[in-house]
This record gives C-alpha cells, sequence and structure tokens, in this order.
C-alpha cells in the first residue's frame, strides 16, 4: 500500500452483501479448489455470484495466482472441482470455460489493432469475420475506446491498453472475468482513474468476477467481498468493511492499517502473549470482555513519549522503534518489544522527539480507543 492511498473504512459493499447460503448461487462461480505446486498446497473455496466482484488479497506466495490459473484452466486441481453457471467444468480445458482473463503476463498481440485484439477470441470461438468485428467495436466503445480500434497497443497508454484487454476479455461473453493485479503496471493517476471507470464497469456487469491484487485500495473500492489468502488457506473473507473493521490476521490488520492482538479477557482487562514467548503483556479495554478476544487499535491512536508520561494512558508500553517511513502526511513508527505496535505521529512529532531508530520510547493509548471482539 502506498503512503498516499487511504482507506475507506466505512462498510462500503455491506448494504450489497448477498444472503450467505444463496452465494455462488445456479449461476456464479462455486469452487472448491485444491492445488499441489511442489512443496505447497492451495486449499481454497471461492464463491462470487453474477455481478458480485470478489477480491483475493494475500501476502507474496499466498496463492493468489495459483487460485486464478486453476479457475482459468490453466492449472489442474489435486482435487475439488468448479461449478460455474451451474455446469461443472473442473476437467474443461481453458479454451472451452466460459472465463474472461486480464493478467498481467497475458499481452496484447502487437502486429494487431486493438479492433483485431478484441475480435480475437470470438474469432477462435467461430464467429464471421464481420461479426466479430462488429462485438469488438462494439465493446470498444463500452470501454470508451472507440476512437482507438485502428490502433496497435504501442500507440496506447498504459490505462488504454488495460482497458482494450478488458473488452478482450468481455469479448468471449464470459460468466466469469478473472482479473489479475489489473492495474498493477498503471501510474498513480491512470490508476486512480481506471480503478474509477472498472468500479463503475463492474458493477454494470452479469459476470462473476474474482479480482487479485496487493493493494488494499483497490479491493476495498472494487470489490463487494474480499477473501485473503495466507499459505493457501482462506484466512478471512467477508465485505470490505467488515474486514476492516475485524480483521482476524495482523496481516489483515497491517493491510488495513490496524494494530491488531489476539488475547484473553478478563473484565476490563486483556492478556496478550508477548513476542519471546513468555508471560503476557497488558491491554486495557473500555468496557469487560470475557475469553478469547482481538483487541485492535489504529495507529493514529497511539502517543509517543521520550520519558514516562504524567497522568498516564491506562495503556503504556516500554517498546523500541525499529523504523520510520513516511505514511502520507503521517509519519509511521514501526514499533517492537513485547509486541510489534505502528504509531502514526505527525513529522513535526517526530522532529520534537527526536526520535530515532533503535531508541526505546513509552507509547501510549487511550483505553477508549481500544476496540474488542470475540476471536
Ligand atoms: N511452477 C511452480 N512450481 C512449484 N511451486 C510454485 C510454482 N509456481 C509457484 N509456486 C509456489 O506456489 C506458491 C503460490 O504462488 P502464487 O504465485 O500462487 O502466489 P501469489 O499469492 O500469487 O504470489 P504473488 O503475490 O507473489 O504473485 C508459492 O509458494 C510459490 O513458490
Amino acid at each position: 500500500m502506498t503512503g498516499n492511498d487511504s482507506l475507506r473504512l466505512d462498510g462500503a459493499g455491506d448494504a450489497a452483501a448477498p444472503a450467505e447460503a444463496n452465494r455462488g448461487g445456479d449461476k456464479g462461480l462455486d469452487a472448491r479448489l485444491v492445488v499441489d505446486r511442489g512443496a505447497f498446497r492451495l486449499e481454497a473455496g471461492l464463491r462470487a455470484r453474477p455481478g458480485e466482484v470478489v477480491a483475493v488479497l494475500g501476502p507474496n506466495g499466498s496463492g493468489k495466482s495459483t487460485a486464478l490459473r486453476a479457475l482459468a484452466g490453466l492449472e489442474s486441481l489435486s482435487s475439488g472441482r468448479i461449478l460455474l453457471g451451474g455446469r461443472d467444468i473442473t476437467v474443461a480445458p481453458a479454451e472451452r470455460r466460459p472465463v474472461g482473463m486480464v493478467f498481467q503476463d497475458y499481452l496484447l498481440f502487437g502486429h494487431l489493432s486493438a479492433l483485431d485484439n478484441v475480435a480475437f477470441g470470438p474469432r477462435c470461438a467461430g464467429a464471421g469475420r464481420a461479426e466479430a468485428r462488429a462485438l469488438a467495436a462494439e465493446l470498444l466503445e463500452t470501454v470508451g475506446l472507440a476512437d482507438h480500434a485502428a490502433a496497435r497497443p504501442r500507440a496506447l497508454s498504459g490505462g488504454q491498453a488495460q482497458r482494450v484487454a478488458l473488452a478482450r476479455a468481455l469479448a468471449v461473453r464470459p460468466r466469469l472475468l478473472l482479473l489479475d493485479e489489473p492495474m498493477a503496471a498503471l501510474d498513480v493517476h491512470t490508476r486512480a482513474s481506471v480503478r474509477s471507470w472498472l468500479r463503475h464497469r463492474l458493477a454494470a456487469l452479469d459476470y462473476a468476477t474474482v479480482l487479485v491484487t496487493h493493494d488494499p485500495l483497490d479491493a476495498m473500492v472494487l470489490a463487494d467481498r474480499i477473501t485473503v489468502l495466507e499459505s493457501g488457506r482462506v484466512v478471512q473473507e467477508g465485505a470490505p468493511g467488515e474486514v476492516a473493521q475485524h480483521p482476524r490476521t495482523g496481516y489483515v490488520a497491517r493491510l488495513v492499517g490496524l494494530n491488531l492482538y489476539r488475547g484473553s479477557a478478563q473484565g476490563t482487562r486483556v492478556r496478550v502473549p508477548v513476542s519471546d514467548g513468555f508471560g503476557a503483556a497488558e491491554i486495557s479495554l473500555p468496557q469487560r470482555w470475557e475469553g478469547e478476544v482481538f483487541v485492535a487499535f489504529p495507529p493514529r491512536a497511539v502517543a509517543l513519549y521520550r520519558e514516562r508520561p504524567d497522568g498516564t494512558p491506562r495503556n503504556l508500553w516500554r517498546l523500541r522503534i525499529d523504523g520510520v517511513e513516511r505514511f502520507g502526511d503521517q509519519v509511521r513508527v514501526h514499533l517492537v518489544g513485547a509486541f510489534p505496535l505502528l504509531a502514526d505521529i505527525t513529522p513535526e512529532a517526530l522532529a520534537e522527539l527526536r526520535l530515532a531508530g533503535g531508541m526505546e520510547v513509552w507509547a501510549g493509548v487511550k483505553a477508549t480507543e481500544v476496540r474488542c471482539y470475540p476471536a
């Protein structure tokens, strides 16, 4: 995530959340994917209704591309099955699947015009030349590139080429659209405009869409639901707002910019096992809880002090500065010790406190800033 991207944590997509039982349904995607790649195993369920955009997020090597390739038929399943539109396509070859793909390495044909790139799929599927080109022209118009039909890919900007790639994916009349980092190659400005364009397009489509991304902002803006993969398994699933509010792993918490800990609550105190495995640190809560819980608070709620402050906030820990980075108009301080902690402070505060890597500081958080939910 770049420092300038801020996340919307307002429950975007909640309103559209479908009934759990209906997800996938007869027309959408309902897949259970088990893929073995050497020592790595992907074992994940993925479902998407027509018109729904599901974003798959996860750290490097978590199996996102493997999942997409399996859905596309470019990777075979060790077990599981893929139902699409009520049809079992588990063993169907890639070219027989009603699946459109926009992959990073799935480039446009350089020797064909934008129009012929888009017409290529329908031609392969048996459409006549005139019919395929008419459909391609219509789709180029849909993606706002009617004027560029004759252009070769090298004459297009990155954003335009992405839109041609999308038109080409749509030309096969897919029931499932697979987008692998569709905006990764774009600069920040093009990215913002393609993201907004894509959001409107995807909302109007009747295909199930699975989008793989590293960028939480893309996921938050584009997706109705988010599936998070870690080490080949689904660790969290839900509407973007729900995932952002209630992260269930450290990766998800960092993704949405939260400090997150798991511990055991007793009254207004949570005991969190410390990093060295011995003992526990304590976090104070604004209300009483019992049992296993997640505790979360945003980095901006953390105040840093060189000396132990008077009028102590109820949560105060002695931690060491591990690193400092620019984060939007704030500075993000990474702290380590009993547990890892992120603090966002102003550049002025950084200068005033004369903070530097390796230094020990006091980190305080008001109990009222701490959110708690069952584990
Ligand atoms: N051809 C291969 N043979 C064996 N293992 C592979 C092969 N390709 C990928 N892997 C392994 O499969 C795992 C999942 O890779 P995959 O590319 O699906 O992850 P990803 O989440 O898409 O990662 P990234 O974000 O880096 O693109 C990784 O651990 C990787 O090392």
